[in-house]
């Protein structure tokens, strides 16, 4: 602010009261009273009244630098701009006088004018000519009374220069300082929190589209997508692929168009009336769970029938029975219980897990699928049969399911009611052929045959040479699976157990497990197996009308 050089004008406060505008000046500075100050509009008030401006200008120095220019007496100082082009910096000859002629120049009888007119006007001629000088500024404004008005240039003159008393530009200063920062902020944040606003109202509109989409495509997915056939024979690209064939039809590979792999069953169109397909699709809408196979869609156009499963990769248990020795196919016995396990649980599900009790009928290692990581998918439930929890047995016209694993109750109502624990039956004969590595069945029999394995007991007493186990981790799950597998056989449905207390059994130390009493003792006296030809049972039922 001192320094001439940075700042040859300059503008400073007297004794904290006024400002004072100093301009260079032979012999010394002008200084020129400052009234108001408006930095925005970079002009200032210079209060002339008092003094003698002539005198003053007489004594300035103008070489080139003057960064002010004249804008009038009548500028509003509040105001918002002025008009710039019409004050110009242009240099003008300005002739000094002294009239009348007096020796004092302090009494300001020093006049001023521009050219020859300017004297005459003024009535001049008979003052004494004092200097002529070239200054940026019209001699009007050094003729001037009262106040008037400065317009600054921001290029040329550095807002340093110009400190002053902070008084009138103080509220300017505040205003430019922290007022218009905080105003320009609390804007901003304004400006922000409504785009903010606007943005989660957007966002939670977009949610709650996105939560009911969800919820749709959930429901849909809940329930089974009707196909027509035209879509079957599209997602098995003709019928290429071919899984395998079961008693109701065939089983294609397909894909859905949302990339999904699936397994389409045809069912044979000339069988029946229709009944395993309601069966199997009302059933199966109905089941949600991670042990049980989900149907994704279903056919029914005209005579064409399918059902849409998703596909499971490793196929089906039956083609993992094997024994240790048989590198290949065995699993592990880990595997083993964790199939054995899950399976449980889905059965334990449609037991009890549902508004109604779902009973398979026909639990085998065929109907467990595998997904990639061996998860147990209970399928295949056409010969299923719902009825109400309370009701402890079911009433049947004809035998179901498949031999082997058939409970000796659902083959002739002479040993007993059939209810769910003819399911648990089934699940044990599965247990002992995932021990002993075997199919129990021998379908070619005409004959409800019981096939009890000699070697369990071996098992049970610690003996594995027909199932040689190295590691004393697996021989205890093995132990453990033949246990549960042999309660789960019992002749009588009332000695089985439930398939809660299988899962518990199942997931509990086999230490604690105590071993049944071989099941058909008196049947198997003599032979591994008890077959029981089927003319010697009362297979002439009387007929139940099946309610349920
Ligand atoms: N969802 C599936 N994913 C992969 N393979 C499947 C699927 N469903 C069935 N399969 C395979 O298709 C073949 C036929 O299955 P299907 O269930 O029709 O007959 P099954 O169980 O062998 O016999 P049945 O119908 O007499 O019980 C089997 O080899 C089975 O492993």
């Amino acid at each position: 602010h001192d320094d001439p050089v940075q700042c040859p004008v300059r503008l400073y406060c007297k004794q904290n009261e006024s400002n004072i505008l100093e301009l260079p000046g032979v012999p010394s500075s002008v200084k020129l009273p400052v009234g108001r100050i408006n930095f925005k509009l970079t002009t200032l008030e210079v209060n002339a009244s008092g003094i003698c401006l002539t005198d003053l200008f007489l004594r300035l120095n103008y070489s080139s630098f003057f960064p002010f220019r004249y804008i009038g007496t009548d500028f509003d100082l509040a105001g918002t701009s002025y008009d710039d082009d019409h004050y110009s910096l242009e240099p003008r000859n300005i002739t000094f006088f002294r009239y009348p002629p007096s020796l004092y120049m302090v009494d300001c009888r020093i006049q001023v004018a521009e050219d020859d007119d300017g004297i005459i006007d003024l009535n001049l001629v008979y003052c004494t000519k004092l200097s002529r000088k070239i200054l940026p500024i019209p001699a009007k404004f050094i003729r001037e009374e009262g106040s008037f008005y400065l317009v600054w240039s921001k290029t040329n003159l550095r807002s340093e220069c110009l400190v002053g008393c902070n008084k009138s530009n103080k509220g300017t200063q505040y205003y430019e300082s922290i007022l218009l920062p905080i105003t320009g902020a609390i804007i901003l944040l304004s400006i922000l929190a409504a785009l903010y606003h606007i943005y989660c109202y957007h966002r939670n509109k977009g949610e709650d589209q996105q939560r009911v989409e969800t919820f749709l495509k959930d429901y849909e997915a809940l329930n089974p997508t009707r196909f027509s056939h035209a879509d079957i024979k599209r997602i098995t690209r003709q019928f290429k692929d071919k899984l395998g064939e079961g008693a109701h039809g065939a089983v294609y590979k397909g894909k859905l168009s949302n990339q999904i792999l699936v397994a389409v069953k045809i069912l044979n169109t000339t069988e029946g009336d229709g009944k395993e397909f309601i069966n199997e699709v009302g059933t199966m809408a109905k089941i949600h769970h991670v042990n049980v196979v989900r149907l994704l869609g279903y056919c029914a156009d005209g005579s064409h029938r399918a059902l849409v499963y998703h596909f499971f990769p490793k196929g089906n248990l039956q083609s993992f029975l094997a024994l240790p020795s048989n590198k290949e196919s065995f699993l592990g016995w880990n595997k083993m219980h964790q199939i054995a396990l899950g399976t449980a649980k889905g059965i334990e599900y449609l037991h009890q897990g549902c508004d109604q009790r779902i009973l398979h009928f026909d639990i085998n290692p065929h109907n467990v699928l595998l997904d990639e990581s061996f998860t147990p998918k209970i399928s295949d439930f056409g010969l299923a049969k719902l009825c109400p929890k309370n009701r402890s047995t079911v009433s049947m016209t004809a035998a179901r399911g498949t031999l082997g694993y058939m409970a000796p109750e659902v083959f002739s109502r002479n040993f007993g009611n059939v209810s769910y624990k003819s399911d648990i039956y089934s699940y044990g004969m599965l247990l002992l052929e995932m021990v002993g590595g075997r199919k129990n069945t021998n379908s070619s029999e005409e004959t409800f045959q019981v096939l009890y394995p000699n070697w369990i007991h071996s098992l049970l007493e610690g003996d594995d040479t027909y199932i040689p186990i190295d590691d004393d981790g697996d021989f205890r799950i093995a132990k453990k699976l033949a246990i549960v597998g042999l309660w789960c056989i019992q002749w009588h449905p009332v000695h089985r157990p439930s398939m809660k207390s299988v899962v518990q059994m199942l997931e509990g130390g086999e230490d604690k497990l105590k071993v049944p009493p071989n099941p058909f003792e008196s049947a198997a006296a003599n032979s591994s197996s008890a077959i029981i030809p089927a003319r010697c049972l009362n297979l002439e039922l009387e007929v139940i009308p099946e309610t349920d």
